[in-house]
C-alpha cells in the first residue's frame, strides 16, 4: 500500500469506526504532508467531522499489559507512544501507512537533530527543546527494562507522534492528571495541520467535533488552530513554522543583556524584569523590553516611574528609540553570522540547515521591520 492509496482509504476507513465526514477529504499538501481539504463548497457553522469516543485512542484504551508494567499515573504520552509501538504501528491499516518515518520527521523536527546544529537554535526554541528532551528522557526511563524487545528509535517515533498528534481529553479518568497529559488520539482530526486561526474543535462525553469557521472554496485546505504558538514553539513542538503567523514573536535577550551594566541587570532583577525581551509580531517591543532600554535613557527617578506606573518622558522618546534600533542592528549582524555559519556548515541534512535559516531569516525581517517602524517614528 503506498502513501497515496492509503490516503484515499483512510476516510472509508474510519468511517467504519463510526467516523462521520461531510464535505471533506484527505489530501497530500506540499511542504505540508497530508491534510483536509473541501470536497465542495461549505458553508461557515458546518459540522465537517465528528469522531466519537469509540474510535479515540486514550488512557482507557491502552492494555492493562502496558499500564500494569509501569507506576501508577505513568504519563498518558508515554503510555500511548507505548500501545501504538507494541500493538498497533505494525498493522496493515490506512491510518498507520500515512504516519511519517522517522527518517521524514528527521528533516524537520529538531529534537532528532544532531547536537552541534541544535545549539544553533534561537534561545526559546532551545529552551524549549532542553525541557523537551528532558521529558522523553524520563518517560524512557524504565521502558528498556520493562518492554525489553521495544527499540528506542521505534519508541522515539511513536513519542514524537503522539507529541504532535493528539487532542486534549478531559475525562473523569484523565482529570487526575496535569493537562498537558490528558491527551487522545483521533482518527482524521489528526489530518488537519496549524494555521494560526482555524477550524473550531469541540468535544462533550460522547464525541470531538470540528465545525468550519468561515465559507470554504472545493479543493481549499482547511486548518485548525494547535494554540496561540510563536514559531519557535511550533519548530521544536510540531517540526514546522509558518510563513505568516500572528503570534509568533522574537526572542531579542542577546541583543539587549549584553549591553546592560551589572547595576542595570540587579535593578532589573529587583523588579522582576531581567530577560525575557521580545518583539511581537502584532504590538512590536514588549514592555519589559521597552523597561531595559528605558534605563539608559531615563533618570532613576523616571526609570522607577516607568517601571512600577508606565510614566513615560515624552523627551527621552527619540534616544530611546534611536538606543533601541541601535541594539538591535547590532544583533542583526549577530544573526547574519549566524546563518553564514549554517550556509557553510556540512553536519546535518540540508533539509534541516535550511530549515534553521528559514527562522533566523524570519527573526532577521522582523527586527529589521522593529528598526524601520523605530526610525520613522520621531517626535
Ligand atoms: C496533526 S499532524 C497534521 C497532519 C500531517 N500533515 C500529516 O501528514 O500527517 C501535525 C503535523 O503536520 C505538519 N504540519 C501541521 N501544520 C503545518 C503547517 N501549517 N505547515 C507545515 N507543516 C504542518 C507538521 O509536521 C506537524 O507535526
Amino acid at each position: 500500500m503506498t502513501a497515496g492509496q492509503s490516503l484515499g482509504d483512510l476516510l472509508p476507513w474510519a468511517r467504519g469506526q463510526g467516523v462521520v465526514t461531510d464535505g471533506i477529504e484527505a489530501a497530500q499538501l506540499p511542504g505540508r504532508g497530508a491534510g483536509i481539504v473541501a470536497k465542495r463548497h461549505l458553508r461557515a457553522g458546518e459540522a465537517i467531522l465528528k469522531v466519537p469516543f469509540g474510535a479515540v485512542r486514550c488512557l482507557d484504551t491502552v492494555p492493562n499489559g502496558i499500564r500494569d508494567a509501569l507506576p501508577e499515573k505513568w504519563t498518558i504520552h508515554s503510555l500511548l507512544a507505548l500501545d501504538l509501538a507494541l500493538n498497533h504501528i505494525a498493522k496493515p491499516t490506512p491510518w498507520n501507512a500515512i504516519l511519517p518515518s522517522l527518517e521524514s520527521l528527521e528533516e524537520c523536527v529538531p529534537l532528532l537533530w544532531p547536537s552541534d546544529l541544535q545549539a544553533l537554535l534561537p534561545g526559546p526554541a532551545l529552551s524549549l527543546l532542553g525541557q523537551q528532551q528532558a521529558r522523553l528522557r524520563t518517560q524512557w526511563d524504565l521502558i528498556p527494562e520493562k518492554f525489553t524487545a521495544l527499540q528506542h528509535e521505534d519508541y522515539l517515533r511513536m513519542w514524537f507522534l503522539i507529541n504532535s498528534r493528539t487532542f486534549y481529553n478531559s475525562t473523569p479518568t484523565t482529570e487526575t492528571y496535569p493537562w498537558e497529559d490528558r491527551l487522545a488520539l483521533l482518527p482524521v482530526a489528526d489530518l488537519f495541520n496549524h494555521a494560526d486561526t482555524g477550524c473550531e474543535v469541540t468535544f462533550n462525553s460522547k464525541r470531538y467535533k470540528v465545525t468550519t469557521d468561515r465559507a470554504y472554496r472545493a479543493g481549499e485546505e482547511l486548518y485548525i488552530s494547535y494554540g496561540d504558538h510563536s514559531n519557535d514553539f511550533l519548530l521544536v513542538e510540531y517540526g514546522f513554522i509558518l510563513a505568516e503567523n500572528q503570534w509568533d514573536e522574537v526572542c531579542i535577550d542577546d541583543a539587549i543583556l549584553p549591553h546592560l551594566s551589572n547595576e542595570h541587570k540587579a535593578e532589573l532583577g529587583e523588579k522582576g524584569l531581567l530577560g525575557n525581551y521580545v518583539l511581537r509580531s502584532r504590538e512590536g517591543a514588549c514592555r519589559r523590553t521597552e523597561s531595559a532600554v528605558r534605563l539608559r535613557c531615563y533618570t532613576a527617578e523616571q526609570w522607577v516611574a516607568f517601571a512600577e506606573d508606565g510614566v513615560e518622558v515624552p523627551d527621552a522618546q527619540d534616544d530611546v528609540n534611536k538606543l533601541l534600533s541601535e541594539l538591535l542592528q547590532s544583533y542583526i549582524a549577530t544573526i547574519q553570522t549566524v546563518i553564514g555559519k549554517l550556509e557553510r556548515m556540512k553536519i546535518g541534512k540540508s533539509a534541516q540547515r535550511r530549515l534553521l535559516i528559514q527562522r533566523w531569516e524570519q527573526i532577521r525581517l522582523t527586527i529589521g521591520r522593529t528598526i524601520d517602524r523605530l526610525q520613522t517614528t520621531k517626535t
